[in-house]
């Protein structure tokens, strides 16, 4: 064992008083078994050919991780590790899982389970603009209760875990991306591990969490989270690709899996001794690791080659059931009885309850705009891009006159101004959404905050930043063109303007949540905004439109915004009229001749409101169903 687990280092950093040590345990005679898994099977439809069959994955895996553990999962790739860890994290969706998860000693359920215990997943998923510090600040708010943290304890428990993982000399660093250079990648695994870990959770998952890092940083995680396991009395699983002599020796325990069966589950400074008490003695100066992968890899360069590894797998699963069957025989120890029923509740000592509504939506806004006033970039591109189309804009219609010719520039401008408060919103917003909402899907399956409050948290930052940017546009455009120079028809218009830029917001949250990947919602969303533009009523009269389409008016902002837009410009306009034109001599002559007058400006604005309400609502109800876990739960 490293002078890192030394007796002193066992006992410093305890946080919970309350939680049993292995060593106390032992000495109590209570059992620090924090997670037992019986009998564990688990298969998914597979084809061939036509026909459908069930492949089993994991096959009878049985085993328990105790408090203070550190255990590694081991295996070739395809062997079921991350499988595994999903059947015992209450990760896995979709095929049929069975056997029987016990935490300790009861049947898991689902919401308090996910909030106290912890999973590290394979690629970290964090906002790139926040430093390590500010990380691990918001997870701590959303994550830790109101009712049991004051801010001190929560601030506490952030520089706990920077001074764990070793993260004092980032902490800030910001956490970077492609395009932002952050910091390193270890550092980035370690600030993964420290979000999971301010919970201060009874059992912690990680799923292969040394991929893509050197050997050095992957040794400092693996004995960094040994380390807080033994400190804290966590129970810790995480899978691991071939790892080097001394990662292996880190671990208490190791399960090796191959094809789904356990080979090995014991001790990892007992595994060479069993193999050699089997036949298969690790050479003296061979990673044991590597030599427990090679045996239980199967061997695809010839027929031959596949048959004779396929059964040596076998032999070795068949072997290691038998010794534990004779292991269990010798000690009389027996399967836990079985539980049926509905889960019951964490205790109420470890349960950590949700925060109220108002604390998490609180907390999501100010990490929103804290990510939206550093995204530089962003902001930089919606102001620049308004302040172009308006010049562009305003001066191809530049200060238009008051004839009958006129008509025809001044609708253009009408028709841009309700144009342009969707396209620019929706597609930039877009891009950002799926981000965020990636990050959201990440952190509500450890259970961290409400759909609604990430939901509400969104459109209110993305809002303000719109109408900013469509300010700029809208005032350069009118000034420019020299639209109606009346305040009243002045901010009438800025309404509208507004109501439409709200009711973009709302699309985009709709699409970004209803479609699944950004390449199809880059296709969806420009796809319904051309619908939009199109059936606007600038190409075509509404009351011409054939009967089957025309129920698009009423879910058509567009046509709501030029509508208002229209009636507000040109009510009480009297036009020149010249010579060989078609000639409107009033305002409402061209509103009657384009058909927009269906509504006044005032109910248009109010469709618009409604719109966009409805939107939120169909938004928010699909990004419910899918953001609910669909996990099988045992
Ligand atoms: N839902 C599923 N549908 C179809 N096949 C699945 C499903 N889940 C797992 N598998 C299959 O089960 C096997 C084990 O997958 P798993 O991801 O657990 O392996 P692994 O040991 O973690 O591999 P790697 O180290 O390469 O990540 C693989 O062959 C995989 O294709």
């Amino acid at each position: 064992m490293s002078a890192l687990f030394d007796e002193e280092a066992m006992t410093e950093g305890i946080q919970t008083p309350q939680r049993s040590s292995p060593r106390e345990a032992k000495a109590t005679g209570k059992s620090n078994v924090i997670l037992r898994w019986d009998d564990l099977n688990y298969e998914v439809k597979s084809k061939v050919g036509k026909a459908e069959e069930w492949r089993p994955i994991l096959n009878g895996i049985t085993g328990e991780a105790r408090a203070g553990e550190a255990i590694a999962i081991i295996g070739s790739s395809g062997a079921g590790k991350t499988t595994l860890l999903n059947a015992l994290s209450g990760r896995i969706v979709g095929g049929r899982l069975s056997g029987q998860i016990l935490f300790r000693g009861a049947k898991r359920h689902p919401g308090s389970f996910k909030r106290v215990t912890a999973y590290v997943q394979q690629d970290d998923l964090m906002h790139p603009l926040l430093t390590v510090q500010e990380t691990l600040a918001y997870a701590s708010k959303l994550r830790l209760p109101n009712s049991q943290y004051t801010a001190e304890r929560k601030t506490e428990r952030v520089n706990t875990v920077i001074r764990q993982l070793r993260l004092e000399g980032a902490r800030n660093t910001k956490i970077g991306d492609a395009a932002t250079r952050g910091v390193s990648g270890g550092e980035r695994k370690r600030v993964s591990i420290g979000t999971e870990l301010l919970t201060d959770p009874r059992l912690l998952f990680l799923d292969e969490p040394t991929s893509g890092l050197d050997s050095n940083s992957s040794e400092l995680v693996v004995e960094l989270v040994k380390k807080v396991s033994v400190d804290q009395g966590i129970a810790t699983l995480m899978t691991i690709h071939q790892p080097s002599a001394r990662i292996f020796n880190i671990f208490d325990k190791v399960i090796l899996l191959s094809q789904g069966r356990v080979v090995y589950f014991g001790p990892t400074s007992t595994a060479i001794e069993y193999f050699a008490s089997i036949g298969y003695q690790c050479p003296m100066h061979e990673n044991p690791a590597d030599y427990f992968i090679d045996l239980m890899t199967l061997d695809y360069r010839s027929d031959d080659a596949l048959a004779r590894s396929k059964a040596q797998v076998k032999q070795l699963a068949d072997q290691f059931t038998e010794y534990e069957a004779r292991l269990a025989s010798d000690s009389g120890s027996e399967k836990p009885p079985s539980i049926s029923g509905k889960g019951v509740e964490v205790s109420g000592e470890l349960d950590l309850p949700r925060n109220n509504w108002f604390s998490e939506y609180s907390t999501l806004a100010r990490r929103d705009w804290a990510n939206a006033r550093r995204n530089v970039p962003f902001l930089m591109g919606q102001i620049t891009q308004s302040v172009f189309m308006a010049l562009l804009i305003g001066f191809m219609f530049f200060y238009l006159k008051k004839d009958s010719v006129s008509v025809q520039n001044r609708l253009g401008v009408l028709f841009i101004i309700a144009v342009n408060a969707t396209f620019p919103i929706v597609m930039p917003f877009l891009t950002l959404y799926y981000k965020e909402r990636d990050i959201m899907v990440r952190e509500r399956s450890s259970a961290t905050y409400r759909v609604t409050s990430f939901y509400v948290s969104k459109f209110t930052t993305y809002v303000p930043i719109a109408l900013v940017s469509n300010t700029i546009f809208f005032i350069g455009i009118y000034f420019i063109s020299h639209l109606e120079f009346d305040a009243g028809k002045f901010f009438v218009g800025l309404a509208t303007f507004f109501c439409m830029s709200i009711v973009s917001v709302a699309f985009l949250l709709m699409v970004g949540s209803g479609v699944k990947s950004i390449e199809v919602g880059f296709v969806v969303a420009p796809a319904i905004l051309t619908i939009q533009l199109l059936f606007g009523g600038l190409f075509a009269n509404p009351h011409t439109i054939t009967p089957v389409l025309r129920w698009i008016r009423w879910v058509n902002p567009v046509q709501y915004g030029f509508s208002s837009l229209t009636q507000n410009e040109f009510r009480g306009m009297t036009f020149t009229c010249s010579q060989g034109t078609q000639c409107y001599q009033t305002g409402a002559d061209v509103v009657n001749a384009y058909g927009v007058g269906r509504f006044t400006t005032w109910q248009n604005i109010l469709f618009l409101l409604m719109l966009a309400f409805v939107d939120m609502v169909a938004g928010y109800a699909v990004l419910r169903w899918k953001a609910k876990p669909k996990s099988i739960w045992l």
